[in-house]
């Protein structure tokens, strides 16, 4: 896992490297302006196109500096260096970087307000205005230079952070800093980058290791966890030699109706296909026969007027909601599944119940999944204005409620009961089709029926179902729910 950190934390992480290795300051700013290049130059190969790089007097435009040079040095010669003078201050590594450039045959243009851009004609921009250093909104001369640059309408590549976006906390609705092509980002991303809101200051964004002390980051006090594949890798458990069915358990998914029989389909797919040793779906009778058609390992238990699940203690895993239609019958049947006290993965229509008996979320068995969107959270612990305000809840509820949140989106929040938010990287905008997320159901359950523990199994899942999604997606703009869960024990096998 990878700790994730907060602005103040990566400066002291930044003094720390400085004190406690062989680098000085202004070298670790020149390793982060290297790697920035080389990245770069990755995307933008053509020399000769404009670029137009902005640097305040902080940090962040002492990076801009020693990345006008490097480009410089390979042999882009359009390059515009604009100095941006709203400050009196300007950081000790700044002023380095300015007496080289100040001795060099290289030009630039200091813009003492904003009203002094004009006509500016480039193709690219880079952004080292303001990094991390930001402490508040961007007010007066700031606010009217982004907006000038955004109005341009180009190619901007943010160094380190989109100059005016917080690195972590609440993203304003009314967002005015830069919009960001891509940022380049040193050594860790930014907290809030894993945010919807984040796509109003940048599309995507690259991480470069600038070589920050890694056994120093790795110790900060932190709640946000960045999930890495080696993490999947040791957490997964190989099936071994004279196991049977019974050593990989029994899962029961309460899912599908009348009309919805194909989310019970694919949640109880993908919990075969994750290998659980038995799956059970509770259905209508009307669903039988597809049942018994497209998935014949599965066992069927007919669920008409079903109220109670008899002798659950039998199934090491029990999931419900995908599909299931919203009836009494089946708020008495959750109600009784959390009366019996064992750990259940709840999804779909099963959450929307929920949100309607509040006295029902108090009494939770513990370790049990509740697998939100956005709408279904919201309807279960109230409206929230923004993300950074949702996950603050969802971190709480988990902790209070002693369960795991999954809160779905591009990147997966999974929010434990220790307190902990792990964050999953994979998943991918082909993966936005119905379907998608009874499949995940599914996984979850496989996992809890082959006895991994409730964060692992929602770890686990999540992230082998974006990663499923990522591969399939590489010749395909889209994939479905059932593609996925097919692809589910390819990807396990490959991960072993
Ligand atoms: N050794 C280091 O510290 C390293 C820092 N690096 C760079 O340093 C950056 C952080 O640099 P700094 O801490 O100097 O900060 P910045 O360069 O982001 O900002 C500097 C100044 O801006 C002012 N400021 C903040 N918000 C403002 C606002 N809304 N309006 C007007 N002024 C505002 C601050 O008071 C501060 O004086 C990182 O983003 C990264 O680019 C990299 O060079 C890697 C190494
Ligand atoms: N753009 C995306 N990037 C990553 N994952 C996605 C994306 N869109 C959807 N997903 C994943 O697909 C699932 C969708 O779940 P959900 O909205 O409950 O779907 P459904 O109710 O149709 O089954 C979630 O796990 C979500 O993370």
């Amino acid at each position: 896992m990878q700790t994730l950190l907060t602005s103040a934390q990566m400066r002291r992480t930044d003094e720390f490297t400085i004190a406690n290795k062989p680098i000085a300051s202004i070298d670790l700013m020149e390793k982060a302006a290297r790697a920035f290049v080389q990245s770069f130059l990755r995307d933008e190969f053509d020399s000769t196109k404009n670029i137009a790089i902005f640097c305040g007097k902080g940090n962040n435009g002492g990076d801009g500096l020693a990345i006008a040079y490097l480009l410089l040095h390979n042999g882009y010669e359009n390059i515009k260096i604009y100095i941006v003078n709203f400050s009196d201050k300007q950081s000790d590594d700044f002023a380095i970087n300015r007496q080289r450039l100040d001795e060099s045959r290289y030009r630039k243009t200091i813009i003492n307000k904003a009203a002094d851009l004009k006509n500016i004609k480039t193709d690219i921009i880079i952004d080292a205005i303001l990094g991390s250093g930001l402490n508040k909104p961007l007010t007066s001369d700031y606010a009217d230079l982004v907006k000038y640059i955004n109005k341009l309408n180009k190619k901007v590549y943010a160094v380190d952070v989109p100059t005016g976006f917080p690195a972590e906390g609440e993203i304003p609705s009314d967002y005015n800093g830069i919009k960001a092509y891509k940022t380049i980002c040193f050594q860790r991303p930014k907290i809030n980058f894993f945010f919807p809101e984040s796509a109003l200051a940048t599309e995507k964004h690259e991480v470069v290791a600038i070589g920050l002390d890694e056994n120093f980051i790795q110790n900060q006090d932190s709640d946000f966890f960045l999930i890495e594949e080696s993490d999947i890798r040791h957490m997964l458990k190989p099936r071994k030699l004279f196991s049977h069915k019974g050593t990989y358990g029994h899962a029961l998914i309460i899912a599908g109706n009348t009309n919805t029989m194909g989310a019970a389909l694919l949640s109880s797919m993908s919990c075969l296909y994750t290998g659980a040793g038995l799956t059970t779906a509770c259905i209508p009778q009307s669903g039988l026969i597809a049942l018994n058609t497209t998935l014949p390992e599965v066992i069927a238990l007919p669920r008409d007027e079903y109220r109670k699940v008899d002798n659950p203690a039998k199934y090491q895993a029990i999931a419900i909601g995908p599909g299931l239609g919203l009836s009494a019958a089946h708020e008495k049947l959750l109600e009784n599944l959390i009366f019996d006290n064992q750990p259940l993965v709840i999804d779909a229509d099963a959450l929307n119940m929920l949100s309607e008996r509040p006295d029902l979320i108090d009494k939770l068995p513990e370790n049990s999944i509740l697998t939100p969107h956005m709408k279904e959270f919201d309807r279960l612990f109230g409206e929230h204005q923004n993300w950074w305000d949702r996950l603050q809840t969802a971190k709480v509820k988990a902790q209070q409620l002693k369960i795991v949140i999954m809160l779905k989106n591009q990147f997966t929040f999974i929010c434990v009961p220790k307190g902990r938010i792990y964050i999953n990287p994979t998943g991918n905008p082909a993966m936005a089709q119905g379907g998608m997320g009874d499949v995940l159901t599914g996984i979850i359950a496989a996992f809890l029926a082959q006895k991994y523990a409730s964060t692992d199994a929602a770890i686990l899942a999540c992230y082998i179902h974006g990663k499923a999604g990522d591969n399939l997606a590489m010749d395909k703009i889209v994939v479905s729910a059932s593609q996925v869960a097919k692809q589910i024990p390819v990807e396990i096998k490959h991960l072993m």
